[in-house]
Order: C-alpha cells, then structure tokens, then sequence
C-alpha cells in the first residue's frame, strides 16, 4: 500500500489509455482484474484480522475486482459473502463472477457483516446512483465496523470529485494503480477515509500530482538576511491582517520581512516597519511583495496595488488585491491566492473540476493560482498542477489566509521556481495546521510554521 503524497492523479480516461498501453503490451482485461482483485484481497484480509466480509458488487468491472478479491478471500479461508443488485454487463465481470462459487444475496436483502467491501461502482458511475442501491450501501456501510472501498467509493464522480448518492464515508479506500481526483477533491475525498493506494503494474504519469512534503535546506555558512529572502508585505486598511502575513513569512524562514504602510502596534520587533512608498518595493534586495490582506479597496489600496504592479519584484497577490486587479498581468513571477468567491469574481464560471478550473485559470491569467479550500488547487500556466488535499477544516478561521500569503511570500522569496514556492507554501500551512491541533486562532498558526519547516530538512 502506498501512500498518496507525490503521485500523479489521473482521470478515467487517462486511466483508461494507461490500462489500453498495458493490454497492448501483454496484458488483457481478466489479468489486470485478476492482479487488482488479489491485491484487494490481500488488503482486506491484513484489515479485516479475521472477522467476516461481505463483499457488494456492481454491474461494472469494479464489481468484477469484487468477485475476484471475494474469490481470493475465499481460496484463503476467509469467511466471506457477496450480494449484488444487477448482473455482470462486462464480459471480464462475468468471468470473474463465474470464478466466484458461492451464493449471492440480493443486495436489498442481504444481512450485515463486520467488515463491508463496497466494489459496487468505481471510475465507470455517470450519473446520480439510484435510491434503492444508495439505501442499501448506507445500510450496510453504517452496519459494518470497517468499510472498505475498491478503487473509489459508490457514488463518487471520479473526475471532478463531486457527490453522485448520499452515503456515509467509507473508513478506507484502496485506489487502484493511481489516485483519482475524487481523492483528493472535495466533496467526494471527506467520503474516502483513509486513501492508500495498490500498485497494479499500469504505469500511470501526468503533470497533476498529490502535494508532498517539500524539501528544503538548511541556510549555508554564507548566508545572510537578504540571501534568506527579502519579505515586503504591504498594509493598507486593517492592519492585522498584514501583520499576521509579515508574522507567518518571519516565521517561514525570511530572512528579513518588512512591513510597509501598516499601523499595526503589537508586532514581534524582529519586523521591521516603514512608511509605504513605491522606492521601497522597487529595491532589487526584495525577494517577494505581498500585498492584499487587510488592504481595503479605497483610492489608497488602488495606488498601492498599481505600484506592487509596477514594482518588477515577484508578486504575491491576495484578498482585498485580488478584486482590484482586474485581469492585469505583470511580466514577473506572479501568485494569486483565491478562495472560491474571490476565484469566481476573478475568472467568472469556468467548466470542470476544481483541477481544471486551476488550470485554466492560470493559462489565462499567466499567473501561478492557489485556488484555496478545503481541497488547494496550486496551478501554473504550463499544465502543472499540484492538489493539496488534507489541509485541517480548523483552517475555517479568519486570517488563515493571510499567515498563507506570508508563508509563499517567504517560499518565494527564497529563490527557485514561484510555482514550487506556491506549492511548498500551501503544504508547510497545512503542516502548521496539523500540528496546532484544534480550534487554534489564526495568531497561533504561524508559531507552528517552524517546527513544519523542521519536518522538510
Ligand atoms: N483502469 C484499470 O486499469 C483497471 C480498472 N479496473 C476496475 O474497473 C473499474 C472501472 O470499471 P467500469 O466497468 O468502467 O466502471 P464501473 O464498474 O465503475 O461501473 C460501470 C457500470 O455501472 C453502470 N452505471 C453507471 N452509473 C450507474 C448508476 N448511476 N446506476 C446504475 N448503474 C450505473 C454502467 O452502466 P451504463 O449504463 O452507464 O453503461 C456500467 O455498467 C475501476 O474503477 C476499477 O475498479 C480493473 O478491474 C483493473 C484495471
Ligand atoms: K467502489
């Protein structure tokens, strides 16, 4: 079993083309079946320490790796029962179903089983899942202590991670060959539990990938501030959220991080603070500016921005910036960070998964965009895009998004490539976040950043 971090994350139909390669080179339907099913198998009975599995399987092949792993099960004198709804309607499900010589429930009826296998629909579910089957899989995902999903879970959109049926989430879920975006998505990632994925010899790549832990360096002998990156955060209107920013990238290994135009009084004195002006932006020491939290919208925010614009420094732009820029491009490195209503008021409705509107945003703003949620969708206008998916849901706190724009503007400041900054930035947050535990107020994140950055050296 592996774990996500790093992997590519393919769709259906790139999912499809790698099984096609496979088969091309050797390999048939029934084996690769054959080689998910066992994996399944060998999964479950590791989980499973003994207690009795019911398998439920669907008319698909994802329903054909169920009768191969109940098969399997069986063979290792495993207690193990199936119940299905529909007959098999490929002919590789059939054929494994054909291999399965026990009795099958029908689904509606069949009894309760300490451990549930749910190998009812996998990449191949269209549309809404029908009633009936959703009431049956809900009772018999509440009946079971463990839950386990092979590839995705029942009525999940694989591609785009939306929600197909209202069901209960599964504790496990074994994703075949490669993660699929419901797994990193939301809403369908909060029903997968614990994703693991099992190598079925398909060989999968792409340039969208699971976010990992970055890896940084220690500082050399010769460093010093301004080779540590210099931080210019600019304040505006209220100045508590620029200093949170200027905290969180004093905290995220900047080497020197200023604060302009902002009135703030209670700042940890290591921050130096200035008078706003265009000179100070311009000054080719600074490493990153970042500008939009608790800058306002007036007259004042307007110049500001024009002259972050302006300034020829890479840019980090958020909040209050965001709705003031409208559609401007600069010819530098530039991160815009929005969350879903400022992402919409920047790019109108685009189509498709969250992964695709990332994308699509940055190939038309030319900017690298950390579409932030739940699920961060970090993209660059070359087709890279990498997906953090298990940022706390104690982030829903006012301010998390300023200590994130300090803690890239850090990242970038640093050197190197603005779209790992973006990336490494929105991983060590999340890192930060987990090791606040609960219920912790914005203030109290960027203390955590150090010890986030320390797990990356
Ligand atoms: N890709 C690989 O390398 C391997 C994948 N495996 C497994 O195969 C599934 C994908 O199998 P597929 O047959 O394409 O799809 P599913 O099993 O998920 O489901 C398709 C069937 O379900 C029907 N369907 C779809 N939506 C509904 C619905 N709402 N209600 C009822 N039935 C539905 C669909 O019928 P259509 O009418 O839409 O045609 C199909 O009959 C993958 O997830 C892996 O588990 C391999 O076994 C190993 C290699
Ligand atoms: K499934």
């Amino acid at each position: 079993m592996i774990r996500l971090d790093g992997l590519p994350i393919v769709t259906t139909e790139q999912m499809r083309a790698a099984e096609a390669q496979a088969i091309a080179a050797g390999a048939t339907v029934d084996g690769l079946m054959a080689r998910a099913g066992e994996a399944v198998a060998e999964q479950v009975r590791r989980l499973a320490a003994g207690a009795e599995v019911l398998v439920v399987c669907g008319p698909g092949n994802n329903g054909g790796d169920g009768y191969v792993a109940a098969a399997a099960l069986k063979r290792a004198g495993h207690s193990v029962r199936v119940a299905c709804f529909s007959e098999p309607r490929t002919a590789a499900a059939g054929a494994a179903r054909a291999r399965w010589t026990g009795a099958i429930e029908p689904l509606s009826e069949a009894m309760l089983a300490p451990v549930l296998l749910d190998a009812m629909f996998g990449v191949g579910l269209t549309r809404e899942l029908d009633k009936g089957v959703t009431g049956s899989l809900r009772r018999l995902i509440e009946g079971a202590r463990l839950s386990i999903a092979v590839d995705v879970p029942s009525g999940v959109s694989s591609d785009d991670g939306a929600s197909l049926a209202d069901l209960p989430p599964v504790d496990v879920t074994l994703a075949l060959g490669a993660p699929k975006p419901a797994h990193v998505l939301q809403p369908a990632a909060q029903r997968c539990g614990a994703v693991r994925v099992l190598d079925i010899r398909v060989a999968v790549e792409g340039s969208v990938r699971v976010a990992a832990a970055p890896r940084l360096t220690r500082p050399v002998p010769e460093a010093h501030k301004y080779s540590r990156g210099l931080v210019a955060v600019v304040g505006g209107a209220m100045p508590g959220a620029a200093a949170l920013t200027a905290t969180a990238a004093a905290r995220s290994g900047a080497g020197y991080v200023l604060l302009l135009g902002s009135a703030t009084d209670r700042l940890p004195h290591a921050i130096v603070r200035r008078r706003f002006s265009a000179e100070a932006l311009g000054d080719e020491r600074v490493g990153a500016v970042v500008i939009g939290p608790g800058l306002g919208r007036e007259d004042q925010a307007k110049g500001r921005l024009d002259a972050a614009l302006a300034c020829g420094r890479p840019l980090v732009i958020d909040g209050d910036a965001l709705h003031l820029l409208d559609g401007r491009k600069v010819d530098g490195p530039m991160i815009v960070t929005p969350h879903a209503g400022e992402f919409t008021a920047m790019f109108g409705e685009i189509g498709g998964s969250k992964i695709e509107q990332a994308h699509e945003a940055a190939r038309r703003s030319g900017a690298i965009v950390v579409f932030k949620g739940a699920d961060t969708v970090i993209a660059a206008p070359d087709g890279r895009v990498v997906v953090q998916p298990d940022g706390p849901a104690w982030l829903s706190t006012a301010g998390t998004g300023d200590v994130l724009a300090g803690v890239i503007g850090a990242r970038l400041a640093a050197g190197g490539d603005p779209f790992e900054a973006a990336a490494d930035g929105a991983w060590l947050h999340a890192e930060a976040a987990r090791l606040a535990g609960p219920a912790f107020m914005a203030d109290d994140l960027a203390a955590h950043l150090p010890v986030a950055i320390g797990r990356c050296l």
